[in-house]
């Protein structure tokens, strides 16, 4: 991973959500949440599979509307925008499931760019040269971000040849080329073996101590979000029940009883030797977050393409 790349100017706002609430018919999947994403801090929705992580990831898109409460980024109340105008403040997303197109490296992260793209239809189909030095800007930092990702000697490579971690990162670095000021992760290194989990954690970081980007993060993985979190809000049946710094989350009994369970096992470490490839970790495997089996993920990623 290369550090080179610019930060632009960007002023991070706060994310506030306050008292949120969705239903779906007589189910309530959130159920008057509150917690703040402080500016370029790394926030962790933690809890068991059902709790409504991903249906608070779907507000904060935008995909979703609440019963009641709000949510702010900075001065804007975005409650009720739909997605293309959150995202035009500056809200990133990647999804539980990779969602790619196909075509290299180059071209995926040139569609994170299109929001930023001023050039019409007809200049760049004229190949006007105002069209041309806009195209070539964007391919330039479309490279950086590619190279502060790791995938700088992956940019002109099909998408479809690319193992597993690679093609999470392509949509990682996706995100980044809309310049977010906020990402939302949903289960970034789900699929994931030791060492690609280790190298997503560093770019995760990286992220947020080079670029001052806040990002909220949904994992499974225990070890990697107590290692990395600043602070944790964990649900559970749609309710907060706890929040914190990682320390503090990890020592509080309701926290505990709903999802961490005892015996957490150590974060993973960086500098040990990474473990032989597993294909798929279920949640079981994940550090210490003890799913109840819920199955909704499919549910989710199904509406949110
Ligand atoms: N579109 C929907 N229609 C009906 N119920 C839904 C819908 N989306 C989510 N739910 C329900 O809301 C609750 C919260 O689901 P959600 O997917 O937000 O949980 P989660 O914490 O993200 O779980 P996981 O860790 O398994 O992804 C679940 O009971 C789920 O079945």
């Amino acid at each position: 991973m290369s550090d080179r790349i610019e930060t632009p100017t960007r002023e991070v706002p706060a994310l506030v959500v306050e008292g949120a609430t969705v239903r779906f018919a007589g189910l309530t999947a959130m159920d008057a949440v509150s917690f703040t994403v402080a500016p370029g801090t790394i926030h962790a929705l933690i809890g068991p599979n059902g709790a409504g992580k991903s249906t608070c990831f779907n507000v904060l898109s935008g995909v979703y509307r609440t019963a009641s409460g709000c949510v702010r980024f900075g001065d804007v109340d975005v409650t009720a925008l739909p997605p293309h105008r959150i995202a035009a403040l500056g809200v990133a997303r990647t999804f539980q499931n990779i969602v790619l197109t196909r075509g290299t490296v180059a071209h995926n992260l040139m569609l994170g760019r299109h929001t930023l793209t001023r050039a019409g239809f007809t200049a760049t189909a004229l190949r006007l040269p105002s069209a041309v030095r806009e195209q070539r800007r964007h391919r330039e930092r479309v490279r950086e971000i590619a190279e502060f990702t790791g995938l700088g000697d992956r940019f002109d490579t099909q998408v479809d040849l690319l193992p597993y971690g690679d093609r999470k990162r392509v949509e990682l670095a996706r995100a980044l080329c809309m310049e977010p000021k906020l990402l939302l992760l949903d289960e970034p290194v789900a699929g994931m073996n030791t060492a690609e989990r280790v190298a997503m954690a560093q770019t995760i970081t990286a992220i947020r101590d080079t670029l001052g980007i806040s990002i909220l993060i949904v994992e499974h993985d225990m070890g990697l979000i107590m290692r990395i979190a600043d602070e944790v809000t964990v649900l559970d049946f749609g309710r907060r029940i706890g929040g914190g710094t990682p320390e503090h989350v990890q020592s509080d009994p309701a926290v505990i009883r709903a999802y961490l369970g005892t015996g957490t096992e150590p974060a993973p470490d960086p500098e040990s030797e990474p473990e032989p490839e597993s294909d798929e970790p279920t949640r079981a495997d994940a550090t210490t977050g003890s799913g109840r089996g819920g199955g909704a993920d499919d549910a989710n990623t199904e509406e949110n393409r």
